[in-house]
């Protein structure tokens, strides 16, 4: 066969988190091999939009982030729950909040066995954990932390009421972790997040394609696929731009099109549920059931509380007018609590839902080092609830923020197509908070923040909740929440405001729709690797794990693993 300027060995489709280091490394460990990366979006690497990490509303503007909003959610009041993620080369890696942390062990451990390989256990992944990032901390343990990868991270910030918050925790019974990357990150943590420090107060975002080589790989933006395409064998043999360029690849196709969209490429490419593809018309390659379902996310509830003495500068945002040598780099936290809820409380909750093992204490959520939300303080009013009280502003400097994540849900949801048209989004139906257990750890998580602002000392800076006062909301006054608030005062505002802070996960599994090989099963020639390959969730912020997985991937193709 003749070779043309179409032919490549390899094909990664999305150039995203997860796509740009398969893409990267592919073409360091097979230096002969001709490599295309396709990305839908623009390249924008060098835009301060995207190197600075603060300008949330421009990323959108400049369409740098898109919308892949749910359908009405009915155990939130039926409201559609904005969804956001990048699309544009570095994908999401370009618009998140740079949070850069490990799960429990416990988590890649239930994964590892829903994917049938021991390689995604905790201890195998550290050396891609490794591989991926330059840690901060030069004196932290190098048996867990990389100090040469292409991701800078920083950390070790000392805002006025870190101390308090130190306190306060530790008031409520939560040990200082300081090695929360050791496959237990229970207990209060400091943050570290994916900058890279320009100055002692400046920094820069550290996105997959800022920082890793592409200079050997055919990158061509602008160029959304339309689908895969396979020979009679059921081999893929390229992909069609929505353009209607075919282009060839002669060994793999890889898809890293993110959690929303890399399923409906599947079925698009005639892979999926039959009825899903019958009902759209396409052509089936393969009746692969789970593609687009097993969809689960992390919701958060973030509230806003007012503090006493705004006029000594306790809390600001980190922006332009405010950085400070002793803020260090980053956006203005830096504390996480991870919490566990006690067996015995969950237990009968569990049971309440039919899952399975709960009373061996088998079930996976009762099990030692597991995680089932987090409280996260903010030294500025965070909106990643919208339109929660527009009037105010992230320059307030009269409130700190609190979000109770979610971090372990149960609920399951799922993607699927809404048209046969490429250019149409999907349709996002995570089902959030549909089980009971679901809505019990949400109730508890809320209730975990609720006692914090009311503990010694952070209560004494405090002065109560602003509650939410929506834009064009013209019904009764939101009470604001406090810790002898009732059940149904704290169930109403969790159904009202609860938002997802943008994980979604698990929609194309390993063990389902692939093998532990990230290969689609029942297909030759191609491989899913992104955030939809997660058969659980991580109980943390997913970017590292997805970091590590496209490693570990990059590894498998090139046979080096
Ligand atoms: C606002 C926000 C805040 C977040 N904060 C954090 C955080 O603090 N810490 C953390 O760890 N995680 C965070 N996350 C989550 C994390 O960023 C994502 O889980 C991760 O980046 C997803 O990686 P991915 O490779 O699966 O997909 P993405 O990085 O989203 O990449 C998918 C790419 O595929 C492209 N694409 C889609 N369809 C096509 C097509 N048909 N043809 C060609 N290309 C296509 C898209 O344009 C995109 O570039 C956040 C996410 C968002 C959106």
């Amino acid at each position: 066969m003749s070779t043309t300027s179409s032919d490549y060995d390899y094909i990664i489709v999305g150039g995203g988190t997860a796509g740009v280091v398969i893409a990267s490394r592919l073409s360091q460990y097979l230096p002969t091999s001709r490599i295309l990366l396709l990305e839908a979006g623009p390249d924008a690497v060098n835009d301060p939009a995207v190197t600075d990490p603060f300008p949330w509303m421009e990323l959108f503007m400049k369409g740098y982030m898109i919308d892949y909003s749910t359908t009405p959610q009915s155990y939130l009041n039926d409201r559609q729950i904005l969804n956001p993620a990048g699309r544009l080369l570095s994908g999401s890696s370009a618009v998140n909040v740079g949070v850069w942390m490990r799960a429990s062990s416990t988590d890649y451990a239930l994964i590892a066995q829903k994917a049938g390989d021991k390689r995604f256990e905790f201890k195998n992944l550290v050396k891609y954990f490794k591989r991926v990032e330059t840690f901060w901390d030069k004196d932290a343990d190098e048996r867990y932390h990389g100090f040469d990868g292409p991701i800078k991270t920083t950390g070790g910030r000392k805002y006025p009421l870190g101390d308090t918050i130190l306190r306060t925790a530790e008031n409520l019974g939560h040990q200082l972790n300081k090695e929360a990357n050791k496959g237990d990150p229970t207990g209060l943590i400091q943050t570290t997040q994916c900058y890279n420090a320009t100055s002692e107060s400046s920094c820069e975002r550290q996105h997959s394609a800022k920082v890793f080589d592409l200079s050997k790989v055919d990158v061509r933006c602008g160029s959304p696929i339309a689908r895969i395409l396979f020979d009679d064998n059921k081999t893929a043999t390229g992909v069609q731009l929505v353009s209607g360029e075919v282009l060839n690849a002669k060994k793999e196709v890889i898809v890293s099109c993110g959690a929303q969209k890399t399923p409906q490429v599947l079925m698009l490419s005639g892979i999926g549920p039959s009825d899903e593809l019958s009902k759209n018309n396409i052509t089936h390659v393969l009746d692969s059931p789970y593609v687009g379902k097993n969809l689960f996310d992390h919701n958060g509830l973030t509230q806003f509380f007012k503090i006493k003495h705004p006029e000594r500068g306790l809390v600001y945002p980190f922006t332009e007018k405010t950085r400070k040598p002793e803020y260090g780099q980053g956006i203005s936290w830096e504390w996480i609590v991870f919490n566990n809820i006690p067996k015995l409380d969950l237990a009968p909750i569990l049971a309440s839902d039919n899952e399975l093992a709960v009373n061996e204490g088998l079930h996976p959520h009762l099990q030692e080092k597991r995680c089932h939300f987090m409280t996260i303080p903010w030294y500025f009013p965070i909106a990643l609830t919208p339109m929660y009280n527009p009037t105010i502003g992230h320059d307030d400097g009269k409130h700190i923020a609190f979000t109770s994540l979610h971090l372990l849900p149960l609920s399951r949801g799922t993607v699927t197509l809404r048209s046969a048209d490429p250019s149409d989004n999907p349709v996002i139906d995570p089902k959030y908070l549909s089980t009971a257990t679901d809505r019990f750890i949400m109730h508890r998580a809320v209730r975990a923040t609720l006692s914090f602002i009311s503990t010694s000392p952070l209560a004494e800076q405090l002065d109560g909740e602003t509650p939410p006062a929506p834009e064009g909301y013209s019904g009764p006054a939101w009470p604001a929440l406090t810790a002898e608030s009732s059940d149904k005062e704290v169930d109403d505002r969790i159904r009202a405001f609860t938002a997802t802070i943008a994980h979604p996960m698990g929609t194309c599994a390993l063990g389902t729709v692939l093998d532990d090989e990230f290969r689609v099963k029942g297909v030759k020639g191609l491989r899913v690797c992104d955030a939809s390959v997660f058969p659980e969730p991580v109980g943390a912020m997913p970017s590292l794990t997805i970091y590590a997985l496209a490693e570990m991937c990059a590894d498998l193709v090139a046979g080096r693993a």
